[in-house]
């Protein structure tokens, strides 16, 4: 029997002829990946040694990375004493790929992982973040995991107790109508799916359109498969991903891609065709409480945000400027741009795209999480309406209880930003 590619990945990384789903399995992690939470991370580190006569050692500088961005510059001073004593623990072991506040190179981990390179097809990469999910975008089998199973991973080097995961196929055909796109896309598949669908399964993207995606896109496919319950989404590794390595991230070695065997097997097959795909947009306070933008278009809205490791790229910067350029956000609403690395946000102003937001009214923040957790900056008001661009919309998502986020796509925000209600971009074209 065929294997999927993230079989394929896990056989090789446990060092095993094939394996199947519900093996258990310890692959050995090409990549571990932590943030602001390094610091829990580094305390169950230090407890694995406890007792047993030997200084903590993690097993690799060269694999892990830590990157600030849930927080940053930091808002407290006990955020601020948690990143110093990261930074203290990383210049004590070496860690390499070590991402400070810096506007030179900073930005959202998701981001940060493929911009360096760090992340490449074939990989198991692992990090103590859900949307670990995002690094699939290269061919890498990429999932989130805690704290504890991270000082494991920091001190030996695997990944413990892994169940081989069953695969669902998604195949995407067609071409995206304008103003409709990758992030229409995977909001209408978790809708589908639902956020308990795909459960401890991965999902395995195909089709022509996915083929012809930039890794922009894929990463933000990728980055939401969590939010349909997925261990993972992977595209697997195709011209366009060795493309935007070599290019975009530098890498010069070879870069061998896995793809799934013809016979693999599949617990399910989606089809989607978005050729006639509307933009969708997910309602409070579950991410798969999806609905065509037709019913709820003219809902008011106070803030606008466009950003985040899913849509906070130089593409989704360029939409909302190209929409934006010229004219004003609309009196009432505020609009809140943060882009997903300082590297994009160089090149959001080399392009203008920055002068361009910032005379219509937005507000251009710091690189980083921002308010899509909200536990920095850009808190709602009481009983006040947010559509973002970001990837969950849980009831105090931005801060507030009683405040509602919708989820959209670049277009749709940037359009209702104009408006000050749910707008469909269609409607202005
Ligand atoms: C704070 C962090 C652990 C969390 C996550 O796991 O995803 C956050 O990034 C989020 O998006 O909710
Ligand atoms: S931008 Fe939002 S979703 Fe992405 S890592 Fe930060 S808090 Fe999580």
């Amino acid at each position: 029997m065929g294997m999927t590619v993230v079989e394929k990945i896990l056989a090789r990384a446990a060092g095993l002829p094939s394996v199947q789903v519900g093996d258990v399995v310890e692959p050995k992690v090409d990549l571990a990946m932590s943030h602001e939470n390094a610091a829990l991370v580094i305390n169950q580190f230090q407890e694995v040694f406890a007792g047993t006569g030997l200084a903590p050692k993690v097993w690799d500088p060269s694999r892990i990375a830590i990157i600030f961005d849930h927080r940053v510059p930091a808002e407290s001073p006990k955020t601020a004493t948690n990143q110093k004593k990261i930074r203290e623990f990383v210049a004590a072991n070496g860690i390499s790929k070590f991402h400070d506040i810096r506007g030179d190179r900073g930005g959202i981990c998701h981001q940060i992982l493929p911009e360096y390179g760090y992340v490449r097809p074939g990989f198991v990469v692992v990090g103590t973040d859900s949307h670990t999910t995002s690094h699939g975008a290269l061919g890498a089998f990429s999932f989130g995991i805690g704290a504890t199973e991270m000082a494991s991973a920091w001190s030996l080097g695997i990944a413990v107790n892994i169940e081989v995961p069953a695969t669902i196929k998604v195949v995407v055909t067609g071409e995206f109508p304008p103003f409709v796109g990758p992030k229409d896309l995977i909001l209408h598949l978790i809708g589908r799916l639902t956020a308990q669908g795909a459960n401890y399964k991965v999902l395995e993207f195909h089709g022509e359109t996915i083929r012809r995606m930039s890794t922009s896109g894929r990463i933000a496919i990728c980055n939401m498969s969590v939010e349909a319950g997925a261990t993972s989404g992977i595209v697997p590794g195709d011209e366009e991903t060795v493309r935007y390595l070599r290019e975009e991230a530098g890498v010069t070695e070879a870069i061998p891609c896995v793809t799934a065997d013809a016979d693999a097997a599949y617990v399910q097959t989606v089809e989607i065709d978005v050729s006639t795909l509307a933009p969708q947009i997910a309602c409070p306070h579950m991410v798969d409480n999806v609905k065509p933008i037709e019913q709820v278009q003219g809902t008011k809205v106070q803030q606008i945000v466009i950003g985040s490791c899913t849509n906070g790229r130089l593409d989704d910067l360029a939409i909302a400027a190209d929409t934006l350029r010229g004219k004003k956000v609309a009196e009432g609403t505020r609009m809140l741009v943060f882009p997903a690395s300082t590297r994009i946000f160089a090149q959001a102003l080399d392009k203008g795209y920055v002068l361009d937001l910032m005379k219509a009214g937005a507000v251009v923040m710091n690189s980083g999480c921002g308010p899509c957790l909200g536990v920095h900056e850009g808190a709602l008001g009481d009983h006040e309406v947010a559509l973002s661009t970001t990837n969950r919309n849980f009831k105090g998502r931005m801060g507030n209880p009683t405040g509602d986020v919708y989820l959209c796509s670049p277009a749709v925000a940037a359009a209702s930003a104009l408006t000050g209600v749910i707008t469909d971009p269609r409607k202005g074209a």
